[in-house]
Formats: C-alpha cells, structure tokens, sequence
C-alpha cells in the first residue's frame, strides 16, 4: 500500500461522516440507479445538467461527475462548462465516457472533455482503449473487451492526462501511473443490471469530495466489490440483486471494508 494512501474503510467513515454534495450529469438511464448508490453509500447527489445553470452549480459541490451515456449537443456545452467552472473552483470531477467507440460524435466529445483534466477517469475496457486511440471489441454500452488489454492504454492515459484511470469488468485495474492495482470481487449479475458502471463514476465523485482521486477510485471499487459479493448472496437474478445492492452498499461497515481482501497493489 502506498504510504499516503487512504484505505476504503477510513474513506467511507469520511464520505458518512461529511455526505458531500455530489453534483452529476448523468444519462437518462442512469439517473435513478446513480443517485440511489450514492444516497446509500453516504453522499448527496443532485442531478443538474441544464446549461444555463450549471456552471453555478458544480463550485458549491464537493465534485462533479460527467457521463456521456445519452449524448445530445446542448448536454455537451453543458459538460463542457461544468468541467471548466469545476476546475476554475477547485472541484475534482469525474469522466465516464460511455460508447466513446461507438460514433464519431462520441469520440470526439470524450475527447474534448478529457482535455478538460478529470481527476478521475472511469470507464470498461473498450471505452478506454478507444480514448487511448486503439481498436477494440466494445458493443453500444457494453464492453467487449478484457481489462488485461486494456491496461497499457490505462497506464499511457494516465500518464498523458495526470487522471487517475480505472478500467472496470470483472476485476477492475486502477493506475495513476505511479502506482497500480487490481480490484477482485463483486458479482457476474453487476453487468447483468444497466448503469452500474455510470453508478460507480457517481460514487467515485462521492469520494474524490472526501479524499485524494487515487484513494477515491479504489474505495469506489473496493465498495463496489463488497457490495456486489453481499448481494449476490441476497438475490436470485438482476432484479433482486440490483434491489440487495443498495441494501448492501448502505448496510456495509468501514470494518467489513477493511476485512474484505478484494485489493491487490501492483
Ligand atoms: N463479471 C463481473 N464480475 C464481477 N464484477 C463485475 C463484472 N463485470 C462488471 N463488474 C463490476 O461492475 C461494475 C461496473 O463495471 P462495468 O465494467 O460493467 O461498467 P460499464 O460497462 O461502464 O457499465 P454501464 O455502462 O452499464 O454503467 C464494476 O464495479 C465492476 O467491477
Ligand atoms: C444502456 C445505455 N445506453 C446509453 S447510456 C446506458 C446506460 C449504461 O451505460
Ligand atoms: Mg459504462
């Protein structure tokens, strides 16, 4: 473990302890799931993606969280001006460049956010190997590719953009080039249940309110993990694990955080 690192467990007594306000453009599809893991984790979500306004909201949040899940023109100004009023006050944010593969559109936007320096970038394989430039076997929304093929490109995009990067699927790779690590756990039912991964950028943004961007990509994962495997146990398919989920990530202690050994540093 690195020496100033923040462990999970002490960065979920944090996120309860201060319940930050957590501003979120999000999908449509997204929207429901992702402010409910983060009200259940311990933070304060508001989804606000109207241009006019926010580029007053994000500097009164703790951080911004920025998806690119159901892309249109007038969100995209509106990405692009909380990123830059985020970053004018200080806020760390968060880029989750949904099927940045898929559309020339899409490409591009993730591009011209990614300018914007996220603290955090968070995305499955597919999407972040097409950020680093490379071909890969992405599916709309969904990955088609190993996170093992995608953690050179991790470690290059972190190294271009100074963004801690996560590449998630079933054991996730978290790098800020320096340093890296691998994520074990959750559940096959989690890609099984939409907009877990746009969840996860939400509570990373939870986090990164509460400590540094490294510590609050692998506290996002680690809970996710823990969350994931507790509520496997509770469910019988996608429906009622999605519902065992949350239950999960609001029941679990720092102390069953600290205990789980889903982390492996590099
Ligand atoms: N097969 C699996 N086993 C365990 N955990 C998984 C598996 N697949 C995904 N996860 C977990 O699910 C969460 C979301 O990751 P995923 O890679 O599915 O995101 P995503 O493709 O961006 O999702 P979405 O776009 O639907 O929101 C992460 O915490 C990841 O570790
Ligand atoms: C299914 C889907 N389509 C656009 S965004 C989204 C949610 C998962 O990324
Ligand atoms: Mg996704």
């Amino acid at each position: 473990m690195p020496d100033d690192f923040t462990p999970p467990d002490t960065a979920l007594t944090r996120l309860r302890e201060s319940v930050p306000l957590v501003h979120c453009i999000t999908n449509y599809v997204a929207m429901d799931l992702a402010a409910n893991v983060l009200l259940a984790a311990g933070g304060s979500p508001a989804m606000v993606h109207a241009e006019e306004e926010v580029a007053d909201f994000a500097p009164i949040a703790g951080a911004l969280t920025i998806n690119t899940g159901t892309l249109s023109p007038p969100w995209l100004r509106a990405m692009e001006a909380a990123a830059d009023a985020a970053n004018g006050a200080g806020v760390p944010w968060v880029l989750d460049p949904v099927a940045n593969f898929a559309t020339p559109y899409r490409r591009d936007a993730s591009q011209r956010l990614l300018q914007r320096k996220p603290a955090i970038l968070r995305g499955n394989a597919s999407e972040i190997l097409a950020l680093a430039g490379q071909s890969g076997a992405g599916k709309g929304a969904d990955s088609g590719d190993t996170v093992e093929a995608a953690e050179d490109a991790a470690r290059a995009l972190a190294r271009q953009t100074g963004a801690v990067v996560a590449v998630t699927g079933p054991v996730d790779f978290v790098t800020d080039d320096t340093r890296a690590a691998r994520v074990a756990g959750g559940s096959d039912r989690m890609p099984k249940v939409t907009a877990m991964g746009c969840s996860q950028a939400g509570l990373m943004g939870g986090f990164a309110a509460v400590v540094p961007p490294l510590d609050a990509a692998v506290a996002a994962l680690v809970l996710f993990a823990e969350a994931g495997t507790q509520g496997e146990r509770a469910s019988q398919g996608p429906g009622s694990f999605r519902v065992a989920f949350l239950d999960a990530l609001a029941g679990i202690t720092p102390e069953e955080l600290s205990n789980a050994a889903h982390l492996t540093w590099l």
